[in-house]
């Protein structure tokens, strides 16, 4: 498995504790754990979940990711996303900006449409390389399906708790609809030193769609945690998934749900040289669902709403769930880029000005401005 060979993550390097949330309680309805995972979905928008019960399918996925990302480059390039904002298909290393000078990203992804999986043999959106075609059923299909029900699962239960009539976030992210949810497995290189760890792999961001379900074995996940200007290691747990709000989910939620920043650099100290690969199934919105805070529907959201200023411009960005995901896949290519200014077109909900006084962006960046394409 890739990265089962590398040192264990260092002790002596800082990290950021997660809330680790039990994923058999909060099925079960359990009222101490539904309001640990309220805590963290509320606060930091990062949690890890332990109990998740897909350790066979994500070892399946690593199987596929690794082989797929062993075939050769012209080979892989026949899949490639391309400049348009297809987020489904390959994405070659160094094709996005990862600031506003227009430096290169290092990872290269493999991204399996849910639609395409669940369709599968029929093709919904594109067509993959053998190494994903052949798996479809024996490793795609179970991934899929399990990461749909355990982010499902939560969906219902953050849904309770932010006052909604039941079922609504389940309609918004019905799986029968099309939509941009992904299973993504992402590899990056080997590194001499992690000693530039301020040159991102995977550029700060905060994620497209709604919940985020990631697997990882080597370190390389930082935070910015609110209040804070310090990027920080999330250690990853062996058998705990750390689990993600996005910005739809944010948005859907009037703020009250946090889409946090996040970033891939080197692993850290002896990790670094060696490859890591990292697997993500990404729950997003139906394509057709308008993003828009709920607040018609919850008197929770809407006190929230009321509380924020420039609530407008960041609640209801006047987009569906399908034009928001393409606006930050394509203005995140290079071939997009033009400088600072085409940086912002891509970025999402999250306070850049912390990312700013971070140092990965200037001041002037951020993404309050950024309303639509
Ligand atoms: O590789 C990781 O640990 C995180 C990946 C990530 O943030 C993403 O693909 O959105
Ligand atoms: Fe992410």
């Amino acid at each position: 498995m890739p990265g089962i060979a590398a040192p264990p993550f260092p002790e002596d390097v800082t990290t950021h504790p997660l809330l680790v949330i039990d994923y058999q309680l909060v099925k079960a309805g359990h009222q101490d754990e539904i309001e640990k995972l309220w805590m963290a979905a509320t606060r930091l928008g990062f949690w890890y979940l332990k109990n998740h019960g897909a350790d066979a399918e994500v070892d399946a996925m690593f199987e596929m990711g690794s082989e797929t990302m062993a075939l050769p480059l012209e080979e892989k390039m026949c899949f490639e996303q391309g400049d348009e904002g297809m987020s489904f298909g390959y994405k070659a290393a160094g094709v996005n900006a990862i600031d506003e000078k227009g430096n290169l990203d290092s990872t290269e992804f493999i991204n399996v449409a849910k639609d395409d999986v669940l369709a599968f043999p029929t093709v919904v959106h594109r067509t993959y390389p053998s190494t994903v075609v052949t798996r479809m059923n024996t490793a795609i299909r179970p991934f899929v399906d399990k990461s749909l029900e355990v982010n499902g699962t939560l969906l219902s239960v953050l849904n309770a708790k932010l006052g909604l009539p039941e079922g609504t976030l389940a309609r918004l992210h019905d799986s029968k609809q099309k939509s941009g949810c992904v299973a993504r497995v992402i590899r990056s290189p080997p590194k001499e030193t992690s000693m530039d760890e301020d040159k991102a792999m995977l550029s700060a961001h905060t994620d497209f769609g709604s919940l985020s379900f990631l697997h990882n074995h080597l370190g390389g996940l930082q935070v910015l945690a609110p209040g804070t200007d310090k990027w920080q290691y999330v250690k990853p747990l062996p058998g705990h998934a750390i689990c993600n709000v996005g910005d739809s989910l944010h948005i859907f939620s009037g703020g009250i749900l946090r889409s946090n920043m996040h970033r891939v650099v080197a692993p850290p100290k002896e990790q670094a040289k060696f490859e890591r690969y990292s697997l993500v199934f990404f729950t997003r919105a139906s394509d057709s669902a308008e993003l828009r805070a709920l607040v018609d529907a919850s008197p929770l959201i809407a006190g929230a709403v009321a509380k924020t200023s420039n609530a407008q411009a960041r609640f209801w960005p006047g987009v569906t769930a399908k034009e928001w995901l393409q606006r930050r896949v394509r203005n995140q290519r290079i071939k997009n880029f033009s400088g600072p200014e085409s940086f912002k077109t891509w970025l999402g909900t999250e306070d850049y000005s912390s990312i700013a006084k971070a140092g990965a962006i200037s001041e002037g960046t951020v993404a309050r401005e950024v309303v639509a394409a």
